[in-house]
Parts: C-alpha cells; structure tokens; sequence
C-alpha cells in the first residue's frame, strides 16, 4: 500500500484560532520544512524524531500496513512530509531518481510518444533510448526553451508524455513549463507533463503549479543534502494517476526503505536554509567567472536569455552552474587543480562539486550525439555547497590559475587582476586559416625576405639557493642566475633544410628536408601575437616522435631525443603561411647538463630566441645612431658600461620565456616554469608554487648582490622523481617530523629573500646570515631524506679547515650538486686548493657568480661580416669570405666558450 496524502499541501495553518485581527495563514517553507507532523498518524510516545520502522512485515490481518515493500510507518511520514512541501495531493518516495522515472515511464505503451528535451541529463536520455529500442516507444528530442518547436510534434492519440527539465542539466536552459503544459493540455489533452524538478527542488519551483501531472525529484540531491542515500520523489495531483504510481510501485518493488526515509526526511528539514545559502554563493561564483570573461551558464545572470521565464517559474536561480573555457584539456585541467571542489557527479550536497559532464554525469550519452545536441565537451559543471564563498572561489581562482585560463594583467593603478586567456579562439582562427589554404582557398601573400643573418644567442643556468623539495608543498624557494651559460647560433641555408647539431650532448646531429621530413599535416600553428595553449599539443609530440626523430636519435639517447623534439616542436608551430626559415642551428653548453643547474631551461630559452629571432617574431633594438662625429676607430656611441643588461626589452624576454616553457614542457612534462623564468630575466627570484592556501607566482629579489659561489658537480645522477616522492612518503608517516621543517624552510627563504633585497644590509652581515641559512637548510634537508654521502662528503671537505664553507645541496639532492658560499674574502690560492681537491676525489667544481645577466643576444650585428651563406650549403655561396661564427664556435673548448663569446661584441642582456 502506497501512502498518499489527501489534504490540502497548506494544511498546516499557524495554530493559532482563525479572527478578524489575526488571520490564519500557511506556515512558511522553512518552518514547514523544519515541522515534520501528520495529525493522523501521531506518534504513540509523542517521539519528536520519526522513528525507523525497521521491519519487512506487519503483523495481522487488514491493518494500515502489511509489507514494507507496500506500505511502511517511516515512509508515509516522508511521503506525507514531501507533498505538504511540493504543494501536491500525492507524494511516493523510491530508490533513486531514475527509478522515479522508470515507475513515471511504465505508464506508456508501445508506439507511445515521447517529447523531451535536447539538453537533458544522461541517466534520462539513457532510459528514454532504452524504451525506444526495447519498448517501442517513439521518443523525439527538441530545443524545449522554444516552446513553438514542441507543437508540430504534438500528435492527439499519440503524444504521451511531455518530459522537461527546467533548468536542464547541465546547460542550465530554461523551458517555460507552463506555457508548454498549456500548449498540451490544450491540443493533446491525454499525454502527461512530467517535469523533473530535481534542479530546484520544491522549495524554488513547484511544477504541479504551472500546469505539469506529475514531477519526479532525485532525492539525492537538494532534498537529501548530505549525499549520504539514493532517493526519488514522484508527486502528482491526479488520484487516477497516483493510484497507477502507488500500483506500479508496489509491483515493481522500488518503494524507499525505511532507513533512507529516516534519512531524506531529515536532510528535507534543512531544505530551506542550505538552499538559500548555496544559492546565494553560486550568484557570487557565477558572477565571478563571468566577471572574467567566461561562457557562464546560470538563470540567476543578467544575461541569461531564459531568466525572465526561469523568474516567473521559480523562485530562484539554484545551485548548479555551468561554464566553458574553449578548451576541453584546459577543463581537465582545471577540475584537476581544484581544492575544495570535489571531483564528483551529483549536485545538492553541502560540499561544493566540480564535474565535466561529457566525461561523468552525462558519458552515457556517445560523442556524437552531444555534439549534436551542442553539449561542449569542455564544459564543466559547478555544484555549489555552503562551504565560505570566498574560500570556493579562492579555490577556484587558483585552479583557473594553475590550469593557465586566467593570467595576471596590470591594472591602470599599477596593481594586477586576472583576466582570462585567449589561447582557444586564436588557435581555432589559425586551423581554419591553414584548412583554407589547404584546400586552395586562401590567398597567399607575399612571402617575407628570408632571414640571411647568423643569431648568436645564449642563456643562463640555475641554481637554488633555499627552498627546494618544500616547495612541492608551497614553500617559497629561492633560485638565482648562474653565469654558466648554454648558448646557441643559427646559420642560415638555402636548401629548403633544417639542422640541429648538439656537440656536447653525444654530439647529436640531424638534418632535415623541411618539406617532407617533418609531419606538417599534424600541426597547427600558433600565429604571431598569439599564445600557445598552456598544454602541448600531443598529437605533433607523437608525430615528431614517430615520424621526424632519426633512428639513431630515437634509439640511443633520451636527452638528444627531448631536446630535438622541443626543437622541432616549436619550430614547426611558430611556423606559418608557408614561410619556413631553412638553417642550422647548434646548440653548446658550458652548464653541466642533467645536474639540476637548469640546463634544460636555458637550451630551451635558447632555441625559443634563435626561432623567434628567425621567424621574425621578436626584434632586437638597433644600435642607436652616434652621438657625435665618427671616426674610424670610434664609433661614437655613448657606452655606459652596464654590459648589455637590461638592454633587451621587456616583451622580447616576456615572449622568449613563455616559448621556454613550451620547450620545457615538451622536456619534462610538467615544469613549474622557475627555470626558464631565471634563465630568461636572469637575477634571482622567489617562486612559490599556487595551492595550499597560496596564489603561487614568482617574484623578482630586486637589488639582489651578485655573490660567488662554487658548484660541485657530485657526478652522481638522481632520480629527482623517487626523491620528491620520498619526501612525499616520509611526510605522510612523520608528518610530526616534516611539517616543522618545512615550515623552518620557509622561515629561512623569508629571511634570505628579505636579506638579498636588503639594500642597506652590509656585505659583511649579508655573507653571515647566508652561511647560517645555507647549514640550516640543509640540515632541514638531511631531515627530508634527500641527502646522500657524497654530498655529505662535499659539505665535510668543504667546511674543515682551512676551508670553513658553507655548503648545501641543491635541487633534487640524492647526488647531483652541492653548492657553497665563497665569501669575498677568501682567498685564491685558498680556493685552487679547494678545486684541486674536489677534482682529485672525482667531483667536477665550478666556480661561478650568481645573480648576472638573464638572456643574451650578440648585437651589434654585423651582417655584412657573415653574409648569406657563408657556410651554408648553397653552392652558390661565394667563396673566400670571413669565418663564419659557426666553424669557430663549433671549434671552442667547453671551458673557452664563455670567454669566447664574450669577445664576439656586444652582447645585450635583459
Ligand atoms: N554513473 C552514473 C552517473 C550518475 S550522474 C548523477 C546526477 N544525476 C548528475 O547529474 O550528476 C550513471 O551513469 O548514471
């Protein structure tokens, strides 16, 4: 037996006697939400919680209840709850909400009709198909916010049911309910509106009132609120259909149990008041993101274009919303950053929920039917809980951060704010330019002049000072510009091929037919001005890879390997409208590579400048014209001697260093982008990474003393991966042991950031507080587990006498490098005896400045000095020209490049 409820929804009047100077009045929602009471079924000891009648059968014969599949105690208080709330006759709670919509869609017959919508959620479309092949029901699905595209499907004697959602999940779109229950009612008096109301939940809308037979909720979600049962609700007004509900039920044997009545009945008591909350902090969420310029889906904005009708409706815009960023790696990867926001289908609960629809809720639907149906697959679906709204948006603001949809941009007062990055639609201008041209639409312009010069570029390494391992878990660390350099040139040919050549890196070289051996057909090129999208593009990855690595390169060496897809992976992207510079390009590096001093980063800055430079997307500054009369010996420049630093504008390093990071990302997946930063601006810097409770960035350590440091090289190679997971382990076990020392790491780059930046800090008390930062840091190290006896050997030469050094390792530890501090006053002679007895026990020393000059360019350029093809392969090339740069700096010694470049003129540096 099936309860129902016969009277008046408003049945619960103010107890107060009905006179002419108090009226009687219905209770309000929350007040009849919070009042569980059903005057024929009171309780025999007056409980003021329902109880749990946990019990299959009642005994006797021709009694209110027999068998709780039937009938049972617990549930008809639930159901007699749920229709006072809903305005409604009737009220039948199930197991979940589709099992509401399976009881609702037995009352159909085959060759029935079915109109529903076209954005409708999963679980729904997956049982309307179902019938359709196995009932014989005949479903169409239509645009139901155009209430007009309903009525030429309405057919008398067919038309059964009209099935809507409003809002629908998850494009949030408006269907007027009452205006389509009309249009029924008026040509197909018989079929049924059914309205799932799960969206709203009683407390914002009430169907029945607009006209709808019957509503459906899932229970699991606003009524319940916790997402600690299943439940459906089905209520209707129509006793005829009520006791088809009730039949149907109790045949098929889906009624609700009696524990999960207990439990729905009690989240209901709190309907009103979690509603109101997650609904105020989803205008403030929608608000948020569609301040910062996103495809914002949510009835309660200005510009919804169903608010009006969704106004008149409900009695408000609820709790879920949904958006776009142009990009569905881009939603991955914002859903992955968040925080607070659980991963997870649902919505209604008091916990915020972040999903992507096309990959959970609504999977069942395939592909090409949300295509059709126009549901973008990076859509991702919001679930506002009643957590603090400005913690959920804080989160969400780091995750947009982190997932590279927003960025920082300057306000006019000179303070910042986010913007969202507009990586999508330049890149779908680009495919679309290059699939005209490729079908012999475009119109091709006139190529540029080739570029005819050598570029001679080249890029700092780093190192890190403090910080490093905490700053997994978003400690500061400090890293600085070391004055080992990679450095890379460009010669140009004019063959129509392409050469890299990596001398100290197993002396790799290839050279390629730019038009047939590289795989044009897997890319899309990113257009001058525009950015690349914050992740790679896998599909040329894969192709270069597959399709452009020589053998030899593809079988023996991993570095050579990465390095020469970063090369051609921008080459090829930067590439556009068929100009594609032919050259060499070699790159050499005076910076041990694979010992965690950032020498990925500076071949990447180095690559990224020299096919900037060769595609004409950056330009140096020309050399300024002479202040006063020339003569041969004096070219008549003022020269302040600053050594070319800060002599490369800003928007060149701002361009150079995010194409690095394109590079480093095809390096190592996942860099945090510190390296190429130092590599590029040079100097030093603070980083911390975004999460825990931080916005995460870099920040430049203004007025940073250059300080000299010697770099031993352990030769021992890490594996940086199992390291920092080491930590991670350790933390998780000891974290009374771990978490002091982090939180002791961030104290000491506090305390090194403020004294590197402290202009008015004697060099004197500057060098002390280094050397006592530098042993604790390591002994903080040390506690993390990522030391190793080799450095411990490093740090004990270093610090006996006649030494007393300080020394720490740096980067990953576990091997790799130590790094101490030479105060001024040391001595040379002091020092050689040091280097001599590093190298004797097998260790590679370098003695080094930090804190110089970022990237470098060599201008002036002479180009009549190398002329077009002066060694390039063009048979045409005259002969008896000048050197070119080339042979001589394929010719240098590693320890000779620096001091060789340097004699090549004049370098400008950022
Ligand atoms: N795997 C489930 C997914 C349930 S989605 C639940 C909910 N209605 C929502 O919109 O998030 C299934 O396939 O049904």
């Amino acid at each position: 037996m099936a309860a129902s409820h016969s009277s008046s929804p408003f049945d619960l009047p103010t107890p107060l006697p009905d006179s002419p100077s108090r009226r009687r009045h219905a209770y309000h929602f929350s007040t009849q939400c919070a009042t569980v009471e059903n005057p024929s079924q009171k309780d025999q000891y007056g409980s003021s919680s329902v109880p749990i009648y946990q019990t299959a059968t009642f005994k006797g014969v021709d009694g209110q209840y027999d068998y709780t599949r039937s009938g049972n105690p617990t549930r008809s208080h639930l159901e007699h709850h749920l229709a006072k709330i809903s305005s409604a006759q009737h009220a039948f709670t199930v197991s979940s909400g589709m099992a509401s919509l399976d009881v609702i869609t037995r009352l159909l017959k085959p060759g029935d009709e079915v109109i529903a919508g076209d954005d409708l959620y999963g679980g729904t479309n997956r049982l309307l198909s179902y019938l359709k092949v196995h009932g014989g029901v005949i479903i169409h699905h239509v645009d139901t916010t155009n209430p007009s595209t309903i009525l030429p499907l309405l057919n008398p004697g067919k038309t059964a049911m009209v099935l809507l959602e409003s809002p629908t999940n998850p494009l949030l779109k408006i269907a007027d309910i009452a205006q389509i229950a009309s249009d029924v009612k008026q040509r197909t008096p018989e079929a049924l509106v059914v309205v799932d109301n799960t969206m709203m939940s009683p407390y914002l809308q009430r169907p029945l009132e607009h006209g709808a037979d019957l509503v459906y909720d899932s229970g699991t979600k606003y009524l319940s609120g916790h997402h600690d049962l299943m439940a459906g609700v089905i209520i209707c007004n129509r006793n005829d259909i009520a006791k088809q509900i009730a039949f149907i039920i109790n045949s098929v044997g889906n009624a609700l149990t009696p524990f999960d009545s207990f439990l729905l009945l009690r989240g209901i008591k709190t309907l009103a008041i979690r509603m109101d909350r997650q609904q105020t902090s989803a205008m403030s969420v929608a608000s948020y993101l569609h301040r910062l310029g996103f495809l914002v889906h949510y009835p309660g904005l200005a510009d919804h274009p169903g608010r009006e009708i969704h106004e008149k409706l409900a009695n408000g815009p609820g709790a879920v919303l949904s958006f776009v960023t142009g990009d569905k790696a881009m939603s991955e990867r914002i859903v992955g950053s968040t925080r607070l926001w659980g991963i997870s289908v649902s919505f209604g609960a008091v916990n915020s929920l972040i999903s992507m629809p096309c990959l959970m809720s609504h999977a069942s639907i395939d592909a090409a039917t949300r295509a059709a149906r126009g549901l973008p697959e990076d859509l991702i679906r919001l679930c506002v809980g009643i957590e603090d709204p400005s913690d959920l948006i804080e989160d969400l603001e780091l995750a947009l951060l982190e997932a590279g949809a927003i960025t920082a941009a300057p306000l006019a007062d000179g303070g910042e704010h986010y913007i969202r990055t507009t990586a999508s639609l330049p890149r779908a201008i680009a495919k679309l330019a290059e699939d005209v041209k490729n079908t012999g639409l475009g119109l091709r312009t006139t190529p540029r002049k080739q570029e005819n010069r050598e570029w001679f570029v080249s890029a700092p390494g780093k190192v890190i000072l403090f910080g490093e391992h905490a700053v997994v878990y978003g400690v500061t660390a400090i890293a600085a510009a070391v004055d080992l350099r990679c450095y890379g040139l460009t010669s140009p040919r004019h063959d129509g091929k392409l050469s890299l050549k990596l001398p100290d890196l197993h002396n790799f070289e290839h050279t390629w037919d730019i038009k047939t051996d590289l795989p044009w057909d897997a890319v899309t090129p990113v257009l001058p001005g525009d950015v690349h999208p914050p992740t790679l593009d896998q599909k040329l990855v894969d192709a270069i890879t597959h399709r452009a690595l020589p053998p030899a390169a593809r079988l023996e060496n991993a570095q050579s390997r990465a390095a020469t897809i970063a090369f051609l992976y921008l080459y090829m992207v930067l590439t556009h409208e068929d100009e594609r510079p032919s050259f060499n390009f070699i790159a050499r590096s005076s910076l041990p590579v694979g010992a965690g001093l950032g020498s990925s980063a500076s071949y990447s800055s180095c690559v990224a400048t020299a096919l900037l430079l060769l595609h004409q997307r950056v330009s140096i500054p020309s050399l300024p014209p002479p202040s006063r009369g020339a003569t041969p010996t004096d070219p008549a420049h003022v020269h302040v001697s600053h050594k070319g630093r800060r002599a490369l504008p800003t928007e060149v390093a701002d361009e150079v260093n995010r194409w690095a990071f394109i590079a480093e990302k095809v390096l190592h997946g996942n860099p945090s982008g510190v390296d190429n930063a130092v590599a590029v601006f040079g100097g030093a810097l603070a980083f911390t990474r975004a999460g825990f409770g931080k916005k995460g960035g870099m920040e430049p350590i203004h007025g940073f003393k250059s300080l000299k440091f010697l770099l031993t090289d352990s030769k021992v190679p890490r594996d940086t991966k199992a390291l920092v997971a080491g930590v991670a382990v350790r933390k998780e076990n000891d974290p009374d042991v771990i978490e002091p020392a982090l939180e002791a790491i961030q104290v000491i780059s506090d305390e090194a950031r403020r004294a590197l930046s402290d202009l008015e800090l004697s060099r004197e008390s500057l060098l002390t507080g280094l050397t006592t930062m530098i042993h604790e840091n390591h002994a903080h190290l040390v506690t993390l587990g990522v030391s190793h006896p080799v450095l411990e050997a490093i740090r004990a030469k270093t610090a006996a006498e006649p030494f007393g050094l300080a020394t720490k390792l740096t980067g990953a530890g576990g091997g790799g490098c130590a790094v101490t501090l030479i105060p001024d006053d040391f001595s040379d002679s002091a020092l050689r005896e040091l280097l001599v007895g590093l190298e004797k026990d097998g260790y590679e020393p370098h003695v080094t400045t930090i804190g110089g000059s970022g990237l470098g360019i060599l201008s002036p350029y002479d180009e009549n000095n190398y002329p077009s093809g002066s060694d390039s392969e063009d048979a045409s090339a005259p002969e008896k020209q000048p050197e070119s740069l080339r042979k001589a700096f394929e010719r240098q010694g590693v320890e000779e490049l620096a001091p060789w470049a340097e004699g090549r003129g004049r370098w400008l540096y950022v």
